[in-house]
């Protein structure tokens, strides 16, 4: 956990830096459409590793997606302790439960 904040940290810190320094602000500076694609394709590497059942490349591939959503909730302006305040919100709740509670309310 400690990680992921120092990253998200890092990345943040990356807004306006050199494109040429940091792959953070290259892809800031192609704008947040452009992160999120980013994110997807990560995440279909990760899918894909996943399918195949192969550990070592789905752990590098889920870091890959773990960096690419960082990067994109940054520059959607969405911060890292938003989406921790948000499981810490669901914390203790079912989602078996939530989801029939979002049914049949
Ligand atoms: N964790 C990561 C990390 N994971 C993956 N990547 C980069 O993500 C890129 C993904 O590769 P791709 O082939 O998919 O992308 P690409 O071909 O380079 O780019 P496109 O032309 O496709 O847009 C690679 O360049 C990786 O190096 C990362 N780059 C940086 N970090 C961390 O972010 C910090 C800040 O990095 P900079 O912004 O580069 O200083 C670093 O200190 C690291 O801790």
């Amino acid at each position: 956990m400690e990680v992921l904040a120092r990253l998200a940290k890092t990345i943040e810190s990356r807004q306006g830096a050199d494109v040429k320094k940091s792959y953070a602000a290259k892809l800031f500076s192609r704008g947040k459409s452009k992160c999120a694609e980013k994110f997807g394709e990560e995440a279909i590497e990760a899918i894909i590793a996943a399918a195949k059942g192969n550990r070592k490349n789905l752990t590098e591939e889920a870091a890959d997606v773990l960096f690419h959503m960082l990067v994109m909730l940054t520059a959607c302006g969405v911060s890292l302790d938003d989406v921790m305040k948000e499981l810490q919100r669901r914390e203790g709740t079912s989602g078996i439960e939530e989801k029939r509670a979002r049914a049949t309310g």
